[in-house]
């Protein structure tokens, strides 16, 4: 018999994430498996910014959502063989029973590649979903040339700390926006050009902070946060810009500010906006994770984890995550 745990989302957010939101439940797991189905136990588990606003659609009582690295331990899936590690979106929950057929294309749990002497968790980060959304979401749609200036907020991160040294391995003068000298001093180490820490220059110092930065203006910005750094971005991109929207993080516990209008900068300098899913790339999905690879075996991409032990600290590490808690991918080992 086998009894899995689980984390309970009981009452809607409202504002920053609460102990209150949340609920550690057993459920016992059938004994027997049905044809096609595998039993994934968890050995790391994702905190990930999306899961505040999705989080929103859901009817209390539900799991969390959420990706994880697990091992297969029982199976009546030739795909998912005993001893693989897979990822799978399976919730904050430490074992699943996991028919991949009845998922749609673009969630269906994979096996993980080898990452060589490189951790496992590393598929939830620079080699999964977040590593992903920087190949992908920065070349396809800033189309970045060598000498031209990227800014990236929400630099440190898991998304930004990658797009970064993929703009600099594309001949770029790169500019990182992160909230503490740590991680800017971290980002330097990375190659960084010039990092601006946004919360000790402010709102107000923001704009004047970004043109000592970026001199000769923004040709590409990739942007996770939304908000006044974003407007500020925008008032300094060059002609025939490239903006690619990833997240709005800024804006997910609810906190909203009041941004001044841009259109006028995308009609003089004749802007190109536009938003994306990684999940857009599925079919594309392995290329994303071997290039990764390949730049790290080759030394020129460092990854950092901020690791949270024992599940029992999910709400905490997804918390600390919000908050700017982590430097590179947050993840919860069990
Ligand atoms: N479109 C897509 O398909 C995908 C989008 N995303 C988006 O990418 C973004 C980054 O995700 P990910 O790399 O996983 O997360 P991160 O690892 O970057 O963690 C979140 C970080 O956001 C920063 N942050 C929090 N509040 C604010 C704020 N008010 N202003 C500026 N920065 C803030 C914090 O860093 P700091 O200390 O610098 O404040 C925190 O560490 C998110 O917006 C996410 O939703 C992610 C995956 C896929
Ligand atoms: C305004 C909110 C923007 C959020 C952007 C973001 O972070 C999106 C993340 C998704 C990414 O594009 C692909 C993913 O894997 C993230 C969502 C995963 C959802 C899994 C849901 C599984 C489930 O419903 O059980």
């Amino acid at each position: 018999m086998v009894v899995a745990r689980k984390w309970v989302y009981v009452k809607p957010f409202d504002g920053l994430p609460k102990d209150e939101n949340f609920k550690l439940e057993q459920e016992t797991l059938p004994d027997e498996l049905a044809e096609n189905e595998f039993l994934a136990e968890a050995e790391f588990l994702s905190v990930d910014p999306y899961m505040r606003p999705y989080m929103a659609a859901y009817p209390a009582g539900t799991t969390m959502i959420g990706g994880q690295v697990s091992k297969v331990t029982v199976s009546r899936n030739e795909q998912f063989p005993v001893g693989a590690y897979v990822f799978g979106n399976f919730g904050w929950r430490t074992h699943t029973i996991v028919n991949p057929d009845k998922l749609p294309a673009e969630n269906r749990p994979y096996v993980l590649p080898s990452f060589g002497s490189h951790p496992r968790s590393l598929g939830l980060g620079v080699l999964g979903m977040p590593g992903n959304t920087a190949y992908f979401g920065f070349l396809e749609l800033c189309q970045p040339k060598a000498g031209e200036t990227v800014v990236v907020s929400g630099a440190a991160g898991a998304v930004g700390s990658v797009v970064g040294q993929i703009a600099k391995l594309k001949g770029c003068t790169v500019v990182g926006v992160a909230g503490s000298d740590d991680k800017c001093a971290w980002l330097r180490q990375l190659g960084f050009d010039a990092t601006i820490n946004y919360r000790t220059v402010g709102e107000g110092g923001f704009a004047a902070a970004l043109k000592q930065a970026a001199p000769k203006g923004v040709d590409c910005y990739f942007d996770n946060v939304g908000g006044y750094i974003s407007a500020a971005v925008m008032q300094q991109m060059n002609l025939f810009g490239r903006i690619s929207v990833c997240g709005t993080i800024s804006n997910y516990n609810d906190a909203r500010v009041q941004v001044s209008d841009p259109q006028r900068e995308f009609v003089f300098k004749q802007l190109r906006q536009e938003g994306f899913i990684v999940t857009r790339w599925h079919k594309r999905w392995m290329e994303g994770i071997e290039a990764n690879l390949r730049w790290i075996e080759e030394g020129k991409l460092t990854y950092q984890e901020t690791v949270t032990e024992g599940f029992e600290r999910m709400p905490e590490a997804f918390v600390s995550m919000l908050t700017g808690g982590n430097t590179g991918k947050a993840v919860v080992k069990l």
